[in-house]
């Protein structure tokens, strides 16, 4: 039998909405990397105005600053739950972080790349 909690309200959809408004907020304001991948993010679309670059080009470059923030997003979230999960040292908790961390380095060099393949033949 459906249960009261599992019925479809949109009160219930706007609270899931609230509720990641609420993570969006907290990452932001919170986090450091973020304020950090925020300016990165700023200057790429300072620039790509500056150059006017296409619509693919924007495309592009939105594609990979969203990438970034997701994988910091999640790098975050997995920090905090291994600090809740084992605050004492544990060899597999830093493997854990460690794997967390390559996945917002990936994403950084692509964004890089995808920045250098753009912008640099429009600049030099
Ligand atoms: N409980 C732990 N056990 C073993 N190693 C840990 C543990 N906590 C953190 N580390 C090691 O320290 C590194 C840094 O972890 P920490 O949680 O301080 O993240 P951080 O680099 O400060 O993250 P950020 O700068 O994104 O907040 C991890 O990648 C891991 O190698």
């Amino acid at each position: 039998m459906e249960n009261e909690k599992d019925k479809f309200t949109i009160t219930a959809r706007f609270k899931s909405f609230k509720y990641a408004f609420n993570g969006l907020r907290h990452f932001f304001i919170v986090e450091h990397n973020a304020r950090i991948h925020l300016v990165a993010a700023a200057f790429a679309i300072v620039i790509s105005f500056y150059l006017n670059i296409s619509t693919t080009e924007w495309i592009a470059i939105f594609t990979v600053v969203v990438i970034v923030f997701i994988a910091e997003i999640f790098n975050s979230c997995i920090e905090k739950l291994a600090d809740v999960v084992s605050p004492e040292i544990n060899s597999q908790i830093k493997l854990v972080k460690d794997m967390a961390a390559a996945a917002v380095l990936i994403a950084a060099i692509l964004a890089l790349a995808v920045g250098a393949i753009i912008f640099l033949p429009k600049l030099f």
